[in-house]
């Protein structure tokens, strides 16, 4: 099977209007690639011209050795899922995944033979002779899904398909997508703006803003590496916290502590420093990075309290850093002083947002 490659590709709407900036990745056919990013980032419309729905203002579209890009979505041999599953609704269920293969004239006793094979491996088999109608959006959308998978294409495309499926039918469907794919040996792109999705489902994340792609990565290097403010502020619920502070010496200043730099060429005036909230705990004796402050919040999140602490000394609300921490103890008012590991902290760039530290 083949693997998926873009090189340098843009689309332009109109010069105020340029979705897709020289977005370049590869997609090896054991991958599943997650296009993430806030709604408008150009996400889908990256995907409608992998899909060859959309014509590249720029660029190239490689599937294996063969250059896509002039083809029409018809001379691809590429499967799509949509978000609306559009199915066909006066069709059963063994109609609906037989008919992509009837149009390609496949032999009726193929046809049989994948549409039974796919409908084992989504759990379909009961409901062959169900029309949409009577069915519930995860049925329904995993119909979608075995209508990709019976066509045997050499790419397969996923737009937000589980967006129309309530909460935890979505983490059922999610898990379901998983294993399924994990045995597809095709490359597979998946966009969607969800980032428990990306991180799930994911081998790589081209995470996207404003059209260009800010981090191609896997998902735990996209989570622990961030390559910028971003990525750090995009990815990771509760957000990360994210301060801006001012150097002294070998040190940034937050509130009243001062917390060591990492070795830079030249120190700035100021400097971001970014730490995750599940990262700031209560502190240890033997705890040598502190700092002090006061409770002025806390939001219960149900496995933990979210708490807001001032830090001791800092002039602004900027300087609020959050804590995820147990909720065996109300902690409003209390002053607490909490541990910043060095080894969690991230460092950014005050004018570029980029990462100083790279690992
Ligand atoms: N046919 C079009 N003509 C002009 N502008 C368009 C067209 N299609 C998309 N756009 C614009 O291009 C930008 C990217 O759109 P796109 O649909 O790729 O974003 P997205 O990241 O998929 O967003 P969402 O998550 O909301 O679907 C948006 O600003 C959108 O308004």
């Amino acid at each position: 099977m083949a693997k998926l490659e873009l090189k340098n590709l843009n689309k332009t709407y109109n010069p105020k209007v340029i979705p897709v900036k020289d977005v370049s990745l590869t997609v090896d056919n054991d991958e599943f690639l997650t296009l993430l990013g806030p709604s408008g980032c150009g996400k889908s419309t990256v995907l409608r011209m992998i899909a060859g729905l959309e014509e590249p203002t720029r660029g190239q579209i490689k599937i294996g050795e063969v250059d896509v890009t002039q083809k029409g979505a018809g001379d691809r041999n590429i499967a799509m899922v949509f978000q609306s599953y559009a199915l066909y609704p006066h069709m059963t269920v063994y109609e609906n995944l037989a008919s992509g293969l009837k149009l390609k004239k496949v032999p009726p006793a193929e046809i049989k033979r994948r549409v039974a094979e796919v409908s084992e491996v989504l759990g379909l088999a009961e409901l062959m002779n169900r029309k949409p109608g009577k069915m519930s959006g995860g049925q329904r959308q995993r119909v979608a899904v075995g209508r990709a998978l019976v066509r045997n294409a050499d790419v397969y495309l996923l737009d937000e398909p589980l967006s129309n499926l309530d909460a935890l039918l979505r983490e059922r469907v999610r898990a379901d997508l998983k294993q399924i794919f994990a045995v597809q040996k095709v490359p597979v792109v998946y966009v969607t703006h969800d980032q428990t999705e990306a991180m799930t489902l994911s081998t790589k994340v081209a995470l996207l803003n404003d059209g260009y792609v800010q981090q191609l990565d896997p998902p735990e290097l996209i989570y622990n590496h961030p390559a910028n403010l971003f990525v750090a502020g995009f990815v990771g619920s509760p957000q990360m916290n994210l301060l801006t502070l001012p150097c002294q010496g070998r040190s940034a200043m937050l509130g009243n502590f001062q917390i060591p730099l990492p070795d830079l060429p030249t120190v700035p005036p100021q400097i971001i420093l970014g730490i995750r909230p599940e990262n700031v705990r209560i502190a240890q004796p033997s705890d040598t990075q502190t700092i002090q402050g006061r409770v002025f919040l806390v939001e219960n999140l149900g496995m933990h309290y979210l708490v807001s602490v001032k830090v001791e000394g800092s002039p602004t609300a900027a300087t609020t850093v959050r804590a995820l921490l147990p909720t065996d103890q109300n902690w409003n008012n209390e002053d607490i002083t909490l541990a910043l590991p060095t080894e969690d902290i991230h460092w950014f760039d005050v004018q570029s947002g980029h990462t100083l530290v790279r690992r």
